[in-house]
């Protein structure tokens, strides 16, 4: 298994296996009595080890798709399958475990519990999830030296800057070796300099773990650090 643990990269698994693929998604938002059709028949694939940018116009359903794929928002038809499982029928429950396990989301404002510090944050997924961080020690000092964190591993969130609260972010998403890493305008709140390092970043952990990721963004800077780029106008793939 690549993780970010081991740095392990495995080309045999890069280019065969398909983490996450939509097929044929639709998706409608009643509008008083109409409704909005945002997704329009959209199917795409990510294959592990890759690193995907999905660009596009305000409005043209790229969140609306990050989310469907990662299991957040349900299409209103179609078919989302995470390494091969059908995950689209699956029950609030087994859904919430499906993200705890498998899926990694970073968003454009970082959600971080103000009172707990840096490494509370990131353990917390686990937590949740009811497993003993003591067991996870070696992940957690792996994942802070990848991410610039280990000598702020006891800070709390108000101490850090944005780029650093970003960081954070990004760690407590691989802290559970997801399958894949979706990512909502991870640079939408940050300075352009400070953009690039997360990007830089991103594209770090891509290539030296092999980690699969999935990254919204209005940035073509941002998009130049992925290894595909796919455009999404009024609801469908162009
Ligand atoms: N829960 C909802 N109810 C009704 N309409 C919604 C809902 N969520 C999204 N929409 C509509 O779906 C369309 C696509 O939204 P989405 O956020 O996916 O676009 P986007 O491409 O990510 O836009 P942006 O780049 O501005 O973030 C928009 O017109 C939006 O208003």
């Amino acid at each position: 298994m690549n993780n970010i643990l081991t740095g392990g990269y495995n080309m045999k698994h890069t280019v065969s296996e398909t983490a996450i693929e939509g097929r044929h998604l639709i998706k409608e938002f009643p509008m008083g009595n109409a409704v909005t059709k945002v997704l329009r028949d959209i199917s795409l694939q990510v294959t592990r080890g890759e690193f995907v940018s999905i660009m596009g116009p305000s409005g043209s359903g790229k969140s609306t798709l990050l989310y469907i794929l990662g299991g957040l928002d349900t299409p209103t038809s179609g078919h989302v399958y995470l390494n091969g499982t059908d995950i689209s029928g699956f029950d609030d429950e087994k859904m919430s475990r499906i993200r705890r396990r498998k899926i990694g989301f970073v968003f454009q404002f970082y959600n971080l519990i103000p009172n707990l510090n840096v490494e509370e944050n990131i353990m917390l997924p686990l937590l949740l999830d009811g497993q003993k961080t003591a067991n996870h020690q070696e992940q957690l000092s792996r994942i802070l030296e990848v991410t610039g964190l280990t000598d702020r591993r006891r800070h709390t969130p108000r101490e850090l800057s944005g780029g650093q609260q970003q960081r954070v972010a990004i760690a407590r998403a691989l802290i559970g070796n997801p399958e894949i890493l979706f990512a909502d305008e991870p640079t939408g709140n940050l300075d352009s300099k400070t953009g690039a390092e997360i990007m830089d970043l991103l594209r770090d952990i891509n290539r030296r773990s092999g980690q699969t990721i999935l990254m919204v963004t209005h940035s073509p800077e941002a998009a130049k650090s992925s290894s595909r780029i796919i455009t999404v106008q009024d609801g469908i793939l162009v």
